[in-house]
């Protein structure tokens, strides 16, 4: 941190701007560099949130909020705490996704690393000019798969930076200690190679050999130069997701958000989910429209908490369809991924249908849980979905896919279609449904409800590993905290207002497995050690 004058007056991590007492400003040598006035971080808000008030376009306010954080951290979380949930859209999907889009038309200043392939002899330097020296998490990208909008090539840097923020937001992490980065492999979008404004390096995407290479290389000089650092994947493209996660994981501190983070949060939604249909998950068949890595990702936890409840591996295997862009994943498919082929259903199963598309399944199957993280907007269809509504009380159906223009059904024609009796949640914020006159509130399941407490409990506890078990124990305390438990009337996940809260309790729960897994170092008081792990938006 510099210490006195104009670099400490602009050092966005520590500045109180006008905040800065008369005191202050003598004896940091600012005196004469600010107008007059001092004023308090809680006017600043309310000035600040005025200024973005008056903005008419997400996409403004955006490029308001960043800049606001390239100026000052305090101010940008302070504000953010203060609206979450009016902030969270502009900050995170859907508008974080239009960012990534127009990234470099709207690309203001550096924040974070580029590790480009060209400079692949350079790794090391690279990390070693790291903006901020002592890190706990790392959100790296190679924005092949932003959101359901595909390749954003450099674009994707909007990702890591968002996720970071909602690190702090959430999960209480020092917005000091976090880092985003973009890895620069180059990128298949023609529209982005042929806008003369791209700032990424413009060539194709590298292939697969070169790929991994270059991704052991990175990985070898964040172990060098960060040994400690939580290493959290994101939106990579799902032929890449899967084997990154399967090469590190037993490495290094590191988890992929879109196949584990989803994974919890969707089994936390759908504890309440079953709950209130009065059906447990493993007497429900389960239909999902999408496998790709987050898609199998989820299925993967389903059928763990399956057998938790009892089945076998087979009888839970039994009531998992899976529908992808072929049609339904049956065991005569050739074109099968090894992770896709653990969800084929036999063949014999789907004789006498006539044919294997989402339709035919929700027609053959009798479906009570329909997830979507497909990509495929409005895929829910009308027909679709009311023949699944005859078929049970409570169909449970989440459209996960982000952003908003991705999302497989709107909760209101949801809601139309089933006469009300849909448990929904989507990946994307959606407005309040009205039903007999009162405003239900729509839960969005997004791995944020997930993600920034994994940061803190294995900050706040020292882990070295993300196991499976600290997953599934995040998704168990998420579940517990459904608000529809308590009153079915209520969302399937807490309200915004309540998730900074809920997310310590995930994290003290996820540290407290990550000690019995071996991976953490015992704390009589981990409770305690994660609260005070938490840094908060004040100026010191
Ligand atoms: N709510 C949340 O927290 C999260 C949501 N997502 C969303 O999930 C979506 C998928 O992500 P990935 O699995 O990584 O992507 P992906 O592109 O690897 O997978 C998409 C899958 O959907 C299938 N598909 C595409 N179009 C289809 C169609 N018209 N009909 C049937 N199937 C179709 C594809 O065959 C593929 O299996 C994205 O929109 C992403 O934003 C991802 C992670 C978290
Ligand atoms: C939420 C998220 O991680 C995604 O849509 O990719
Ligand atoms: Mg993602």
């Amino acid at each position: 941190m510099p210490d006195r004058g104009h670099e400490r007056l602009f050092d966005a991590l520590t500045t109180k701007g006008t905040a800065f007492t008369h005191d202050e400003r003598r004896e940091l040598g600012l005196l004469g560099l600010l107008p007059n006035a001092e004023k308090t971080i809680g006017e600043q808000v309310a000035h600040t949130y005025q200024e973005l008030a008056r903005r008419p376009a997400d996409l403004d306010k955006h490029v308001f909020l960043r800049g606001l954080q390239d100026r000052n951290e305090t101010l940008f979380y302070r504000l953010l705490a203060e609206h979450l949930e009016e902030t969270l859209p502009i900050v995170y999907t859907p508008t974080v996704g239009e960012a990534c889009q127009r990234f470099s038309e709207i690309y203001r200043r550096p924040r974070g690393l580029y590790v480009a392939y060209p400079d692949r002899e350079h790794l090391r330097e690279v990390l070693r000019n790291r903006p901020r020296r002592e890190v706990d998490v790392i959100v790296v990208t190679d924005g092949q798969r932003i959101l359901g909008l595909g390749d954003q090539g450099i674009g994707g840097m909007g990702i890591p930076i968002g996720k970071l923020s909602l690190y702090t937001l959430i999960g209480g992490i020092d917005p000091a200690r976090t880092l985003p980065i973009l890895l620069d492999v180059g990128t298949d979008n023609v529209e982005r190679l042929e806008d003369p404004q791209y700032l990424g390096w413009r060539h194709r995407r590298i292939g697969d050999d070169e790929y991994y290479a270059f991704v052991d290389d990175f990985v070898t000089a964040v172990r060098e130069e960060l040994p400690e650092v939580l290493l959290q994947w994101e939106d990579f493209a799902t032929a890449h997701a899967q084997p990154i996660l399967e090469r590190y994981r037993d490495r290094l501190l590191t988890f992929n958000d879109d196949i584990q983070g989803t994974a919890a949060v969707a089994l936390g939604a759908l504890h309440g989910a079953a709950k209130v249909a009065g059906r447990p998950l493993s007497q429900q068949q389960v239909v999902m429209l999408g496998a790709g890595s987050a898609g199998i990702g989820v299925l993967e936890m389903i059928r763990q908490e399956m057998v938790a409840q009892g089945l076998s591996d087979a009888e839970a295997a039994e009531r998992i369809w899976a529908v992808d862009i072929a049609g339904l994943l049956t065991d005569d498919r050739t074109d099968l991924s090894e992770s896709q082929r653990r969800f084929a259903q036999p063949a014999a199963r789907t004789q006498g249908w006539t044919g294997t598309a989402l339709a035919d399944v929700v027609h053959n199957v009798d479906v009570g849980v329909l997830l979507g993280l497909s990509t495929a907007a409005g895929a829910f269809t009308e027909d679709i979905v009311r023949e699944l509504a005859a078929k049970t009380d409570r169909p449970i159906i989440f459209p996960l896919s982000n952003p908003t223009s991705r999302a497989e059904a709107h909760p209101r024609e949801l809601d139309f279609w089933t006469g009300g009796r849909a448990l929904v949640a989507t990946g994307s914020p959606f407005a309040p449904v009205e039903r007999d006159g009162k405003q239900h509130r729509v839960a969005q399941c997004n791995n944020v409800y997930i993600f920034p407490a994994i940061g803190l409990a294995v900050t706040a506890s020292g882990a070295t590993r993300v196991t499976d078990a600290m997953m599934r124990v995040a998704a168990k305390t998420l579940g517990e905290a459904s608000p529809a438990l308590a009153d079915p009337e209520e969302p399937l996940l807490p309200a915004w207002e309540d998730v900074p809260e809920v997310a310590t309790r995930i994290a003290t729960a996820v540290a407290e497995q990550a000690v019995k897994d071996g991976v953490a170092r015992p704390d009589d008081h981990l409770a305690a050690t994660v609260r005070r792990t938490r840094w908060t938006p004040d100026y010191r």
